[in-house]
């Protein structure tokens, strides 16, 4: 009973994670044993200095890459079992990413690139949940827009919002808000911590910004390809100060 229930509160998980890239004297060791689990209905943020493996641990939980050696798991299921074929609809159907550049489709309308992947997997939207949505990030009235007629702002709006409209297990995001203006970027940040704390999403966020990190439940702190730190119920002072430390 109690393992079922620690399980279940497991929305993905790395177990001695590791990632090389190139061989011999030239090998990079971009990910040297990381095990970690990401709780479901919590906001995580992965942070580290530039070349620490952020994104190759995103990447390798979120099936976008495969690891050397070690498992990723996405709920109970070891990504290294599945196929490639398996292992793109398990991205489709249960993942949702948010990259820095936001990824839209430009010859489609705002609304045809929020409801893209529920197309592509051949199924109708909840139409509720997607008015609520587009809603609160206030895109109501730019649905038949393409995305050159939008602002980065609002690109980015209509990225997270195709991104959470299938109700994906776990929402990946890479710098979410690297391209955006620092009311924007708290505008985005916002919507994904109500996102977390009303509809119970997980959402696991690679970010530099201390106080991109500060609207995470816990961050994880990466050096040399391993998890070195965390902190729950981090503050953006409190993040700055450990990230101070580790520089000195
Ligand atoms: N395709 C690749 N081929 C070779 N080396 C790679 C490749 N991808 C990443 N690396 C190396 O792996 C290490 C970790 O890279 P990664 O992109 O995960 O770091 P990061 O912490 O996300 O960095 P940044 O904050 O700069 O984006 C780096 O040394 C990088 O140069």
């Amino acid at each position: 009973m109690t393992e079922t229930a620690v399980a279940s509160s497991v929305a993905a998980r790395a177990v001695d994670a590791r990632k090389t890239y190139g061989e011999g004297d030239a090998a990079v060791h971009a990910l040297a044993g990381v095990t970690v689990d990401f709780p479901a209905q919590e906001f995580t943020a992965i942070m580290g200095p530039s070349g620490s493996g952020k994104s190759t641990l995103m990447q390798c939980v979120a099936g976008l890459d495969r690891l050397t050696s070690g498992q990723a798991f996405i709920g109970d299921t070891e990504l290294s079992t599945l196929s490639k074929t398996d292992l793109t609809l398990l991205r489709r159907d249960r993942l949702g990413f948010i990259f820095q550049q936001y990824n839209l489709i430009p010859t489609l309308t705002a609304e045809e690139n929020i409801l893209l992947p529920l197309t592509l997997a051949g199924e109708d939207p909840d139409r509720e949940w997607f008015d609520q949505i587009v809603r609160t990030v206030n895109l109501t009235d730019r649905l038949g827009n393409l995305p050159s007629q939008l602002s980065g702002g609002q690109q980015q709006r209509v990225a997270v919002a195709r991104a959470l409209v299938p109700r994906p297990d776990i929402v990946f995001a890479d710098e979410p808000t690297g391209a955006l203006d620092s009311r924007t970027g708290i505008e985005i940040l916002s919507f994904m911590r109500r996102a977390v704390d009303e509809t119970g999403q997980t959402i696991v966020m690679v970010t530099h910004d201390p106080h991109a990190a500060s609207y995470s439940n816990n961050v994880l702190f990466l050096a040399d390809g391993q998890i070195i730190d965390s902190m729950a119920d981090p503050t953006t002072d409190r993040v700055l100060d450990r990230m101070k430390r580790f520089e000195a």
